[in-house]
């Protein structure tokens, strides 16, 4: 597949396959062209050539909100939510009238019960993150798709972030997708890594206790 913005070509003949209910990890520096690789997933950035397939169904030009149907859920980098609303209003937006389901979220996220009636701008880092995983989360989906989920949170709020998500992947009914510039997370979560420099998959292999090593030593850093 291959994509871009306007006449600038930001990936060039990428390839990632994620299998039913597992973990990928893509990783790349700065500027590699992950945001954009995801943006593409779920159908917020047109595709030049190649195609995008989800459960063998070709879903290449179809919206995004069609993929969400089809079982892709995003959290976008930076947390998105709406800042003037509260906690529980962002979770009911997803989910109107459905209280057992947002329910369901706060048992994952516990932290998220204190800030129910708080703004989600005024939430730290990690409890937007939290926030945002959960949104994604009331739509069912059986991809979670997320943009650098660790950037500029707590190490303890990486640590429940990645417990909690660890554990929803181990059922086999969640598949993650993440793209992360810091190897820590990303690995310990993945089977299996792709290395993306500058629009092109340069490396892959699977996780592992050493995956951390190998991809620094492919990424140069
Ligand atoms: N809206 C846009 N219009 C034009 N070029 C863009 C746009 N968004 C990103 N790019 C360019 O595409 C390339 C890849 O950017 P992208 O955000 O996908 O990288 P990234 O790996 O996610 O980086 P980061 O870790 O900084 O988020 C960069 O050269 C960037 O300047």
């Amino acid at each position: 597949m291959t994509a871009g913005y306007g006449r600038t070509r930001v990936l060039h003949d990428v390839s990632i396959t994620v299998p039913s209910g597992r973990a990928v990890a893509v990783m790349g520096l700065n500027g590699a062209g992950k945001t954009t690789l995801l943006r593409v997933a779920m159908g917020l950035l047109p595709i030049t050539s190649g195609s995008i397939v989800i459960d063998g169904e070709d879903v290449t030009g179809t919206r995004p909100s069609a993929r969400v149907r089809r079982g892709l859920g995003y959290v976008p980098q930076g947390q998105l939510s709406f800042p003037t609303m509260t906690t529980r209003e962002n979770l009911q937006l997803v989910a109107p009238k459905n209280a057992a389901a947002i329910d369901q979220i706060l048992d994952l996220f516990p932290a998220l019960r204190a800030v129910l009636d708080r703004r989600a701008g005024l939430l730290s880092g990690g409890q937007r993150q939290q926030l945002a995983i959960g949104r994604a989360l009331l739509t069912k989906p059986k991809l979670l798709i997320l943009d650098e989920p660790t950037e500029g949170i707590a190490p303890n709020v990486v640590a429940e972030i990645e417990r909690t998500i660890l554990e929803l992947n181990s059922t086999g009914e969640l598949g993650v997708l993440l793209v992360e510039q810091h190897v820590g997370f990303a690995l310990r979560a993945a089977e299996h890594f792709y290395v993306l420099e500058s629009g092109r998959i340069t490396g892959s292999g699977e996780g592992g206790n050493d995956a951390g090593s190998r991809v620094r030593s492919m990424m140069a850093v």
